[in-house]
């Protein structure tokens, strides 16, 4: 491969058109975007070098360690109760309630930052139900442990017992769900559910999600005496927190509610181990503390040794009831707390970045911490993934706009990290972190080559030429090998060819609004937020999810560029195979065969495009206005083009 991307960059080198020769300026940049494309391969081959796998072995494990297992806690974030639904909220709560694991070791912190009273009843409803899933899980060595995945697989009964209890649990937990969710559409707490807990009174002062006190509810105290379940075993704790908000003071996202978690679950149950779970990762299978999604488990220990100095934690005294243990802790969750402290910067995650998951880790890493690839066979979180496109789109900008964040930060990996990371781990961060200049080089790809199709100029070796060789054997290795990957990974032929086209939508749209952006917050006109993912797709949509298709719906300019770049291809992939077909005839294809492939290969790709521009008729195609500036722009594009070239 690396002789085939050599040679592809010395024809470059060698051929450049003279000046005043036709297409100079096309086969420059070409030049350049292969240039990158062939560093850029040598970045990626770090995600191959040195693979390891790990296994676990439970029975050693809790052979020495059954007797002394650290505490754990678990956090679980959640921000907005319309697209993360609080049913599917307490179903996480839940599902990590349910672990097998001594009860009074374990403890479940929910950060709300909405600061709803819909997410604190539907958590106030968990918790009663919890006394009822737990021992249920438990007795019949239940799985998936979140009960609405549980539910909806239909298990059988093992016995009569079993068949009673499940039909009972069945009812829990159908009345519980309907009785959040009409809360849900009610809009807001009855009088009657708010007098049933002394917790609601909080939201008294309430003015806005972006303008409270803080909320801080210990639903369940493990130390209580009396917190048992319906067969009298002990319960973990279960806290609820909002964290105060105003309008004057940055709440920093996620990273701003992990650290006020931090600080309080320190106080409340200090467990050695931190997990952390987005709001829509049922645990479905706990390994002991070897599973973990990316790698929070190790990550957030770090943070906990490193995060906190000995004055943050103060330990509980046995006579603080749970209501004074509130009281006083309220302040580490209040706005000003963290000014003019390490918090953010040296301290717990780090602040400034959308994607604080990535830059905490990778400056632990620095500091010498070493982080463990784990992917069990049977999965231990499973997520929501978006299943609209725009939302793919937007997700993607986020991680990519973050990503490049990074490099350009003080932790950049080429700089912060280098000496301090192996250089396999460094090349596989940069891979991320290049993500969204990728975009222009993919970009000049699929539109310049094809651009000079409209008139006939030869950009790549003929078909005759020794030169097409290298071309070809890059082109052939690169898709046999990314095909044969994803097969072995489990996937269909058919998956594999979806997957390049997100692939490219991604790169042709997402990234280039994340570089765009990124640009702009260097020179400081622009600040990143964190977009939140919705999880939940009205009926309609998830059919058409279903059906495989795909959704676009919205006016968004991601969908333009997409739509325009589509067109402006067919453009001048028609406008060859006129040529092909009428004048110039065997020529032609013999001089621009791989540009006319180029071209056509993008066509294939944008397939769905078209048909969301012009065929099809439903609610997820794209809308007219978006057909309208397509068409245009992809004819103004190749009008000019054949015009002034
Ligand atoms: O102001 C905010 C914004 C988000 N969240 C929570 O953060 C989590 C992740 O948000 P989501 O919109 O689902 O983003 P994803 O892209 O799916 O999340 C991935 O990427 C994020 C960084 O971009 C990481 O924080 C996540 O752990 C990782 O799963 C969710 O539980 C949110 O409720 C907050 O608590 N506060
Ligand atoms: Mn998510």
């Amino acid at each position: 491969m690396s002789v085939g991307i050599v040679l592809i960059w010395i024809y470059r080198a060698v051929d450049i058109p003279k000046t005043r020769e036709e297409g100079r300026l096309g086969w420059i940049g070409l030049l350049c975007a292969e240039l990158w494309f062939g560093l850029y391969w040598v970045l990626t081959q770090s995600h191959r070098w040195n693979r390891i796998y790990r296994y676990t072995f439970k029975d050693r494990l809790s052979q020495r360690f059954e007797n002394n297992l650290p505490g754990v806690d678990v956090f679980v974030c959640t921000a907005d109760p319309t697209i993360e639904p609080p049913v599917m909220v307490i179903n996480t709560v839940l599902s990590v309630m349910a672990y097998d694991y001594p009860p009074e070791k374990l403890s479940v912190y929910l950060s709300d930052d909405a600061g709803s009273d819909l997410t604190f009843f539907a958590l106030l409803e968990a918790s009663k139900f919890s006394k009822h899933w737990i021992p249920y899980c438990k007795k019949f060595n239940v799985e998936p442990r979140s009960p609405v995945a549980y539910l909806i697989s239909e298990p059988d009964p093992l016995d009569a017992n079993h068949a009673k209890e499940l039909t009972l649990i069945k009812k829990l937990y159908k009345d519980m769900e309907n009785r959040i969710e009409s809360a849900a559409k009610l809009g807001r707490i009855s009088e009657e559910v708010r007098l049933q807990h002394k917790g609601f009174s909080q939201w008294n002062s309430f003015s806005s999600r972006r303008d409270h006190d803080t909320f801080l509810e210990i639903l369940i105290d493990g130390r209580d005496p009396d917190a048992k379940d319906v067969e009298g075993r002990a319960l973990p704790t279960l806290v609820y927190l909002a964290r105060e908000k105003r309008p004057q003071h940055h709440h920093n996202f996620k990273a701003g509610a992990m650290n006020a978690l931090i600080r309080l679950s320190s106080n409340i149950s200090n467990g050695q181990i931190i997990l952390n779970v987005d709001c829509d990762m049922s645990s479905i299978y706990w390994n002991w503390l070897l599973s973990q999604k990316r790698y929070s488990v190790w990550k957030k220990v770090q943070v906990r040794k490193i995060g906190l100095n000995g004055k943050e934690i103060t330990t509980r005294k046995t006579e603080e009831s749970a209501n004074e243990l509130e009281e006083r802790l309220k302040g580490l969750a209040s706005c000003t707390y963290e000014y003019n402290t390490q918090w953010g910067k040296e301290m717990g995650l780090k602040y400034g970045c959308p994607v604080e998951d990535v830059i905490t880790g990778l400056s632990i890493q620095c500091k010498g911490w070493k982080s463990v690839y784990f992917n069990p066979e049977r999965k231990a979180f499973l997520g929501v993934a978006p299943t609209s496109l725009d939302q793919t789109l937007v997700q993607h900008k986020r991680w990519s706009e973050g990503d490049l964040q990074i490099l350009l930060s003080k932790y950049s990996p080429a700089w912060y990290g280098l000496g301090k990371i192996n250089p396999g781990h460094l090349m596989g961060y940069c891979t991320y972190c290049l993500w969204a200049p990728n975009s222009l080089p993919f970009l000049y790809y699929s539109i310049v080559p094809s651009l000079y199709l409209l008139n006939g100029i030869s950009l790549f070796p003929q078909i005759s030429s020794p030169w097409f060789l290298p071309f070809a054997y890059v082109i052939i290795a690169e898709f046999t090998c990314s095909l044969v990957e994803f097969l072995w990974s489990g996937g269909t032929v058919l998956g594999w060819w979806n997957d390049q086209r997100i692939w490219l939508y991604k790169r042709t749209s997402s990234y280039l609004f994340a570089f765009v952006d990124t640009i702009l917050w260097l020179i400081g006109s622009s600040d990143s937020a964190f977009v939140i993912t919705t999880k939940v797709a009205d009926q309609d949509a998830y059919q058409r999810y279903k059906q495989e298709m795909m959704e676009f719906g919205t006016d968004s300019p991601m969908f333009t560029i997409l739509a325009s770049l589509a067109m402006l291809n067919l453009i001048c992939f028609i406008g060859v195979v006129k040529k092909v077909v009428t004048d110039l005839g065997i020529a032609v294809h013999e001089t621009l065969a791989l540009q006319i492939l180029l071209c056509g290969l993008l066509v294939a790709i944008n397939f769905p495009l078209y048909q969301a521009l012009f065929l099809r008729k439903d609610k997820g195609k794209l809308p007219n206005s978006v057909t309208a500036k397509s068409v245009f722009l992809g004819l103004f594009a190749c009008t000019c083009f054949t015009f002034f070239y």
